[in-house]
């Protein structure tokens, strides 16, 4: 009998009977025991914990927050006890959630975890879904970024109860600052990898992903999975005094952007680039130097990686392969600086005109340092 009851004694029941018969009369832990041993290790548990969950402050501010977002990658307690002090960013199917400081700006809404939490609690959720937030980064203020879809819960109700507006990222993309639109886009790139990876290739079983998001693991296989963007060459290519931009049939009519094309597996970024204006254009370039790259979120995730080419002056000869490009041509220098000065898509029933990829996009990167190369050489003549 006593011995059933002393069995039916919950475990935290009897760490506190232990807890309070190793207190000497004193009300102290004797030394040497256990929970004597425990107590002096606290400070420096929480010490630790404390590092786990924040940005060092022994290297540059940039070193601190690249190891801690690093860190939060590979070690799930310190994922999860970041999320609670992080910013979350909301999406309902894949589209962001904005808001309008003023009529003219949109920016990406941020949210705690407790003001998620009670948007969550509000629609009847019961906040599990917490755990399915992703990691994106650290912002400059050493908060940890997370992105979370709630696209299973009614729409308007979250946008009434955070007071924003999910758009569709094609167009929150350029409605946002360019400084903004990376993080939006990253944020929607992961959620969309974990909502299309849930089963491994090798086994067909589930797989499952670690805290931060970043990556997914088949137990079955023993695959980790991570996130994945596709290479794309863009190349502004020139003939010494024009460039050459194409439009494909599915573009706005009138925008005319640099050549790209994806890279196939094996190939270099200066063979994709040499391919890729041959079979278009039809033409042979050389002199490729690199510019920059960026991250391109449609339709899927790909990482562009933006170069200027030259061509023999003697060689522009354009071939179009119709079935890539609706068109391709020339333009001279007077004509991209007009093209620029676009400020808006033309609309339904204006005359037409000559536009050029915004400034969220590498293209028009590469097409303004054309224009810098082109001023410079005519200074300098
Ligand atoms: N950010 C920027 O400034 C620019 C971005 N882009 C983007 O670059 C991407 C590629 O340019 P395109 O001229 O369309 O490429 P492309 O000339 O290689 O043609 C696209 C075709 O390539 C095939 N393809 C081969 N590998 C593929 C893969 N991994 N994913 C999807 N399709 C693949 C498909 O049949 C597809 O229809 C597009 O998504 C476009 O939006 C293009 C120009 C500038
Ligand atoms: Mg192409």
């Amino acid at each position: 009998m006593s011995r059933r009851r002393s069995c039916s004694v919950s475990s935290s029941t009897r760490k506190k009977e232990t807890h309070t018969r190793l207190r000497s009369k004193s009300g102290r832990f004797k030394v040497g025991d256990p929970a004597h041993i425990r107590a002096m290790l606290r400070p420096l548990r929480l010490l630790l914990s404390g590092l786990k969950t924040q940005p060092s402050r022994c290297c540059s501010s940039f070193v601190s927050r690249m190891r801690y977002v690093n860190r939060l990658k590979e070690d799930d307690e310190a994922c999860a006890a970041a999320l609670k002090d992080g910013s979350i960013f909301l999406f309902h199917r894949l589209s962001p959630l904005l808001r309008r400081p003023d009529a003219r700006t949109f920016s990406p809404a941020a949210f705690t975890c407790s003001d998620v939490q009670l948007v969550l609690q509000r629609l009847g959720s019961d906040g599990s879904q917490l755990k399915e937030a992703v990691l994106i980064g650290c912002s400059e203020q050493n908060q940890a970024q997370f992105c979370l879809d709630v696209g299973e819960l009614d729409q308007a109700a979250v946008e009434e109860a955070s007071q924003g507006t999910f758009i569709d990222l094609r167009k929150a993309f350029f409605l946002l600052p360019a400084a903004e639109a990376p993080l939006v886009s990253k944020g929607q790139a992961l959620l969309h990898w974990h909502q299309t990876s849930r089963f491994c290739g090798a086994s067909g079983q589930p797989t499952q992903r670690n805290r931060a998001g970043s990556q997914r693991f088949c137990s079955s296989s023993s695959t980790v999975y991570y996130p994945k963007m596709s290479a794309v060459a863009v190349a502004l290519v020139s003939d010494g005094s024009r460039c050459l931009l194409g439009r494909q049939p599915s573009f706005p009519r009138g925008l005319y952007s640099a050549l790209a094309g994806f890279c196939d597996m094996g190939e270099t970024l200066e063979e994709a680039l040499c391919r890729e204006v041959a079979e278009e254009v039809g033409l042979e370039i050389q002199s490729i130097s690199y510019s920059s790259s960026q991250h391109w979120p449609f339709p899927h995730s790909s990482f562009m990686l933006g170069c200027h080419a030259l061509v023999s002056p003697a060689h522009t000869q354009l071939s179009v392969d119709n079935s890539e490009l609706e068109d391709a041509r020339w333009f001279t220098m007077d004509e991209i600086t007009r093209a620029l000065q676009v400020k808006a898509p033309p609309r339904r029933g204006d005359p037409p005109i000559i536009w050029l990829p915004p400034k969220h996009a590498l293209a028009n990167r590469l097409i303004r340092e054309w224009v810098e190369q082109q001023q410079q050489s005519e200074g300098g003549e």
